[in-house]
C-alpha cells in the first residue's frame, strides 16, 4: 500500500517511568485515500500526526510511503523527503509575514536545488486563483483575512503535489463559514491531486465532509488497519 504504518508506539520518557501515548498504531492508506482522525484530547493524535510527517520518530513500528522508510534516511535525505513528499496544514496558518502571498506559496519551494522554478511559479499561481486568490498575490497575510491566510496555506501544502497531505485541525481558527469553506477546499483539492490526505480535527462538520474518519482511544486507532 503507498502508505503503511504498522505498529507505530511511541513513548514519552516522564518522572513516573515511560508514557505509552501511541500504544501500537496501523494504518494504510491507498492513493487518494481520505481520512479524518477523531478522538479525545491527549489521545495521541497530534503525535501520530507528527511521526507521519516525519517531525519526530516513533519509538518502535514502521512507516513506509510507496515503500520508502524515512526514518532510514539520514538527517538531510529525511529533510528532502519530508519537503518533497509531504505536505502540512496547521491550525495556525504559519505564514511569513514580510513575504506576499505568491511569495509564502513558493517558500518550501526554495530549498529544492533541482526545482523548475518557471513550472513552480506557474503551479503557485494556478492553485491561488483554484483558492479563489488569483487577485490577491501581492498581498501581505496582514492584508488577508483569517480564512484567506489558511487558503493560502493550503497552496503552500501542495505547491509540489506532495505524495501525502498531513493538516492538524485546519479549520480550529476559523469561523463556521470560513471553516466551511477551507473544508470543502481542502477535499477538492484533495480530489484533484489524488493525494493521500489525513486530518485530524475536533470538528464534526470537517470530520463529515470525509469518506472515511477514524477513531483514536488512549493511543490506538480504531479501523485504521
Ligand atoms: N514531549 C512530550 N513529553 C511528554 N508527554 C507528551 C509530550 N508530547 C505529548 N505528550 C503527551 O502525549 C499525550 C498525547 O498528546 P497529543 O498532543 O498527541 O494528543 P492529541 O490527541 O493530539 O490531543 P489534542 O486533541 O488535545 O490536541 C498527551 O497526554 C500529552 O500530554
Amino acid at each position: 500500500m503507498p502508505l503503511t504504518v504498522t505498529d507505530l508506539r511511541k513513548d514519552y520518557p516522564t518522572r513516573s517511568g515511560p508514557l505509552a501515548v501511541l500504544a501500537g498504531v496501523s494504518l494504510t492508506l491507498a492513493d487518494g485515500d481520505a481520512v479524518a482522525i477523531m478522538g479525545p484530547s491527549g489521545s495521541g493524535k497530534s503525535t501520530l500526526l507528527h511521526i507521519l510527517g516525519t517531525l519526530d520518530r516513533p519509538t518502535a513500528g514502521t512507516v513506509t510511503l510507496d515503500g520508502q522508510d524515512p526514518f532510514a534516511f539520514d538527517d538531510a535525505g529525511l529533510a528532502k523527503f519530508r519537503n518533497e513528499r509531504i505536505g502540512f496544514v496547521f491550525q495556525d496558518h504559519h505564514l511569513l509575514p514580510q513575504f506576499n502571498v505568491l511569495e509564502n506559496v513558493l517558500i518550501p519551494t526554495l530549498v529544492n536545488p533541482h526545482r523548475d522554478a518557471v513550472a513552480l511559479e506557474a503551479a503557485a499561481r494556478q492553485l491561488l486563483d483554484r483558492v479563489g486568490l488569483g487577485s490577491r498575490l501581492d498581498h501581505r497575510p496582514a492584508e488577508l483575512s483569517g480564512g484567506e491566510r489558511q487558503r493560502v496555506a493550503l497552496a503552500r501544502a501542495l505547491v509540489q503535489k506532495p505524495k501525502l497531505v498531513l493538516a492538524d485541525e485546519p479549520t480550529g481558527n476559523l469561523d463556521r463559514k470560513n471553516a466551511h469553506a477551507v473544508g470543502e477546499l481542502l477535499l477538492d483539492l484533495h480530489r484533484q491531486q489524488g493525494t493521500i490526505l489525513i486530518a485530524v480535527t475536533h470538528s464534526a462538520e470537517l470530520a463529515g465532509v470525509f469518506p472515511r474518519r477514524l477513531e483514536m482511544n488512549d493511543g490506538r486507532l480504531e479501523g485504521g488497519a
